[in-house]
């Protein structure tokens, strides 16, 4: 990383009561990066970005964001935005009063109706937030997130509950914040979505940052896959290929073209179907799944 990191996390450790949840973790988030922080269940992602959003204090370590003390809330505050699993709205507030009032809070400046145009919401304006549904209420929570266009914006599984059309359009929002130079740290567990969107991915299981890097760095250590189903009568395909528990068949390789051209071949030759024929390089799911051993 060559310009000094946004975020600094370094040999950061939390325990809840004997309990070690957060075990000497470091990591940086370099200014305009999109950086995922995945994991298993229980990792300790949130007690992780509670700390980094400052609403935690650190066991023992060291967090800096832009250079301060995350508790450091005056100067820290202003140049963040934060999008948390649970929206902390009164429900008795309109959508527009919702976005007004963070947006006095955050101290920058920006136009409420901009926001709600950015999140199709300019036609529940004034409607309470405990009239929304769930998908609008995170929407409105990215809108009060991304007021002002923060420097560094936190996304706490952004698009949980939301159809594709305004996932497409929080993407699209991103997209344009980045553009302008801000910084994104995401939690998700789609990973499909981490896969298409992060420049970097720390992968956390309990408690450590068990692999950290690009996607292709992370999924380079694993083999590519074809995978693919036969009809009943079809003759048994010759290894690599072996039989799946769901009849399917899977081959695991580290030279893809060439096993995909033998197999091909072998279906042609004896005028096998080849059903369902999926290939490519390994996907996060299987780089997650190789963390259950671990
Ligand atoms: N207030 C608390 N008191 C005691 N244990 C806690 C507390 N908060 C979290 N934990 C434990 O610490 C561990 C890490 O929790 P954390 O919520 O940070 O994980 P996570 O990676 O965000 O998980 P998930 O993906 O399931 O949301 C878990 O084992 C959890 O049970």
């Amino acid at each position: 990383m060559t310009s000094t990191p946004v975020i600094d996390v370094d040999r950061l450790n939390l325990s809840y009561g004997d309990f070690h949840a957060v075990k000497d973790l470091s990591f940086q988030v370099g200014k305009g990066e999109l950086y995922a922080l995945l994991g298993t269940n229980g990792a300790g992602k949130t007690s992780t970005l509670e700390i980094v959003e400052g609403h935690r204090r650190a066991g023992s370590g060291t967090v800096r964001v832009f250079g301060r003390d995350p508790r450091d809330r005056r100067a820290v505050r202003p140049r963040t935005g934060i999008m948390l699993q649970e929206s902390g709205f009164s429900p008795d507030l309109t959508v527009r009063e919702s976005v007004r009032l963070i947006g006095v809070l955050s101290r920058r400046e920006d136009r409420v109706a901009r926001l709600l145009d950015v999140v199709d919401l300019t036609h529940k304006a004034g409607t309470r937030v405990s009239q929304l549904s769930g998908g609008e209420k995170r929407r409105l929570d990215f809108a009060t997130a991304v007021y002002g266009r923060p420097e560094l914006i936190f996304l706490d599984e952004p698009t949980t509950g939301l159809d594709i059309r305004s996932r497409d359009a929080l993407w699209d929002a991103v997209d344009r914040l980045r553009a302008d130079g801000s910084t994104v740290v995401l939690t998700t567990h789609y990973l499909e979505e981490a896969q298409q969107r992060a420049d970097r991915i720390g992968l956390m299981h309990r408690g450590t940052l068990h692999r950290e890097g690009t996607v292709a760095e992370l999924t380079r250590a694993l083999p590519a896959t074809i995978r693919f189903s036969l009809p009943a009568v079809a003759p048994t395909p010759p290894p690599p290929a072996a039989r799946r528990p769901d009849g399917g068949f899977l081959v695991e390789t580290f030279a893809l073209q060439r096993e995909l051209r033998a197999l091909l071949d072998w279906a042609d030759a004896r005028a096998v179907e080849l059903r369902g024929l999926e290939a490519g390089p390994t996907r996060l799911d299987d780089v997650f799944r190789s963390l259950d051993g671990a």
